[in-house]
């Protein structure tokens, strides 16, 4: 049967298209499946005018052409664009449709507009005179994907400034890879992550030529989607606009989806490079590939806010696959286990820790303090609790990683502290929200709570040990089951506790784990300066390994975040209010804009304005559209989510953004997350020096 793969380009812009072109199209594609040389189609070839002779016209009503691009080989036809006649005709003419012989990817360019657009860039000459690219062979430029024809072009490059400029003009996959090239990786490295391919598994490429189309519906493309009829048409635009992240797959996070692993896999990656995305479309392969539908996935998160959305968001990819995918937060999920397993208590509320440590500190036995109230109870918080240490000498071997010095005697001081604690605790009949996770894991391990099938765990770098040690067990990890689970997190937006390696909960990932390395959600400006807010720091990749983010980029540019200097809270509120008035005359709705943290100074600034405002507040989901207002939220309410605009405020002398050297990892971390969820514009506001 012939196919017609549809390019990502046409997609987007299909809602813009007339609505009688718009019903035209499902009746295109059902013909061409039939057979594509119907002359019903009406495809005709352009030979004369078009400088590529595969280039055909399809007639659609009203004067619009459908582009369409006949195989030399295979009979896979590709529609690549839709619009008037002219337009349509002009789009195509100078363009070049073809597949690589040596990446096998199916490429766009035009040689004349590619060597015009570096010519006509306005770009300081470079002093040095050795930009990578210019020392490369053809041959070598050819391997790393680049068209024989565009050579010339890329070795005309001299600078970053200069290949940026060939971002728009470039096969995307081809600019990706030579973006790693400049940015140090191996050819091989760099292929790999822009083909999603392994060196070892790759498959050869073996076509004949740039019009031989046969292995395209079979290779990771990402760009091109078979459409099988009006049906999968109707369910791609669902809501009438394309949402790409449900059809449109980085070849890396193909990978990541269709990946057969005989043990654990971990996904990392830099905010905004589609570690939820390639999770939730992991979760609805693996449930389409269950062998029998009783069997369960459970996807899980350590925030709330992050479960609603995939809650919502994998109906959308895939209603029925959905029914099989239990999605639940961390908090949630040990508490479900406790409860199903017989638990009759309740996890205390924060004021009622409160009391309880009230009630320690009264008790007149309690006098050697090795350290502060505040740090003691932050020690029970982040060491006894989160690493479920149940014995004063399970605790003097604990790891205490990023806590102040202990020794030995002040541990055993502070043991019975802890002790008395529990016991109230107990006494209550309560648990605090790691002593779940660690009667959970119990309940799990002595068989008293079912496993699932699959496990995929998201920003599991904000896992305590108990709670990635409770992952393993609800996946049986260790059983030889296939696929037992997938964890996503990112070492950079660690901002709860201090780093578990993975590997000490007995989640090995060793050579089953994959970096994405492309930002589709902030611009590359924002990109870069979200990351100088981390310079210098070491960051691990959720094992015993560093991370690192060289070849990383995002996918589209934007104007550079503002750094604004403000003596106090006053003028930042103002600063901050007039910056959101002018978005919203740009046309930013006010539910894009988001301020944080939240500052009731800022409200009120913004209210003076005639802006309306909403609080985000804790567990609460957003309500989007519906609800109009500039958001107001704490930096680690916004995790999970994400507005074209973010304005971060911090009039505050101690605040992170004034000084990254003295400040802490954690707080580094939370900025980088804040930062990170803009997608367009940033606004920064900093301390004005004192004197
Ligand atoms: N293949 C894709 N095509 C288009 N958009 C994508 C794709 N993958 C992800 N996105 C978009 O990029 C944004 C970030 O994706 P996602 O939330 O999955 O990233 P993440 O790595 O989990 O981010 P973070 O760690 O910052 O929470 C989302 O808006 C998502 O829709």
């Amino acid at each position: 049967m012939a196919h017609l793969m549809m390019h990502a380009q046409v997609l987007k812009h299909f809602h813009k298209l007339p609505k009688k072109v718009q019903k035209k199209v499902p009746e295109l594609i059902e013909k061409f499946q039939i057979n594509p040389w119907d002359t019903a189609i009406g495809l005709h070839g352009l030979k004369e005018s078009m400088l590529d002779h595969k280039v055909r016209g399809a007639d659609l009503p009203d004067g619009y052409r459908a582009i369409v691009i006949a195989p030399e080989q295979g009979d896979t036809f590709l529609l690549v664009h839709i619009d008037s006649h002219d337009r349509a005709y002009a789009w195509a003419k100078n363009k070049r449709f073809e597949v690589h012989s040596s990446t096998g990817a199916f490429q766009i360019f035009d040689v004349q507009e590619t060597t015009e657009a570096l010519q006509d860039a306005v770009i300081p000459t470079p002093t040095v005179d050795d930009y990578p690219l210019q020392n490369l062979a053809n041959d070598y430029l050819f391997h790393a994907g680049v068209p024989h024809l565009l050579i010339p072009a890329v070795r005309q490059v001299k600078s970053d400034q200069e290949l940026e400029v060939l971002s728009e003009y470039l096969p995307p996959e081809c600019y990706e890879v030579l973006v790693g090239l400049v940015a140090g990786l191996s050819l091989d490295e760099a292929l790999a992550q822009a083909l999603g391919t392994d060196v070892e598994d790759e498959q050869p490429v073996t076509i004949v030529g740039p019009g031989d189309f046969s292995q395209l519906t079979q290779r990771p493309n990402r760009d091109l989607v078979v459409v099988e009829g009006e049906e999968t048409l109707k369910a791609m635009l669902e809501g009438g606009s394309l949402e790409e992240w449900r059809i449109f797959l980085h070849p890396q996070q193909r990978k990541i989806v269709e990946w057969q692993t005989n043990g654990s896999m971990s996904i990392t990656g830099a905010a905004g490079t589609g570690k939820t995305v390639a999770l939730m479309h992991r979760a609805v392969y693996l449930a389409k590939h269950l062998n029998n539908p009783k069997e369960r996935i459970l996807l899980t998160t350590f925030t709330t806010n992050l479960s609603v959305t995939i809650k919502s968001y994998l109906r959308r990819l895939d209603p029925i696959a959905a029914e099989h995918i239990e999605v639940t937060n961390l908090n949630q999920l040990a508490r479900t286990i406790c409860s199903r397993s017989g638990w009759k208590g309740r996890i205390a509320s924060p004021e009622e820790l409160n009391d309880l440590w009230d009630e320690v500190w009264a008790d007149p036995s309690i006098v050697n303090l090795p350290m502060s109230k505040a740090e003691l109870q932050k020690e029970f918080e982040l060491v006894i609790d989160a690493n479920g240490v149940d014995s004063e000498e399970g605790y003097l071997t604990t790891v205490r990683t990023g806590r102040p010095r202990m020794g030995r005697k002040e541990r055993r001081e502070a043991w019975p502290i802890f002790q008395a604690f529990r016991r109230l605790l107990l006494k209550q009949n309560l648990l605090t929200f790691e002593g779940a996770i660690h009667q959970a894991r119990f309940a799990v391990e002595q068989g008293n709570f079912p496993p699932f099938r699959h496990v995929l765990a998201d920003e599991v770098q904000d896992f305590s040990l108990e709670a990635l040690k409770l992952i393993a067990a609800l996946s049986q990890v260790n059983q030889g089951f296939s696929d037992p689970l997938c964890v996503a997190g990112d070492g950079h937006q660690r901002i709860y506790r201090g780093k578990v390696p993975l590997n000490l909960a007995g989640i090995y990932v060793k050579g089953r784990s994959r970096q994405l390395k492309v930002n589709y959600r902030t611009s590359e400006q924002i990109r870069l300066f979200a990351q100088s807010i981390l310079e210098g720091t070491v960051i691990d990749d959720l094992d015993l390994g560093q991370t690192t983010i060289v070849g990383d980029r995002s996918v589209f540019t934007g104007p550079k975040p503002e750094i604004v200097q403000c003596a106090d809270e006053k003028e930042e509120a103002k600063r901050i209010a007039s910056w959101a008035k002018e978005l919203i005359q740009d046309g930013f709705a006010s539910y894009e804009i988001c301020l944080t943290p939240y500052k009731p100074a800022i409200r009120t600034a913004l209210e003076a304005e005639g802006i309306p405002t909403f609080e985000l507040k804790p567990r609460e989901e957003d309500p989007g559209p519906e609800e109009p207002g500039v958001r107001l939220g704490t930096m680690k309410r916004i995790k999970g989510l994400e507005f074209r605009a973010i304005a971060m405020g911090c009039s505050n002398e101690s605040d992170a953004m004034n000084n990254f050297a003295k400040a802490e990892l954690l707080e580094r971390c939370e900025r980088y997350v804040a930062a990170t969820r803009a997608r367009e514009r940033l606004l920064v506001c900093i301390l004005l020096p004192l004197p």
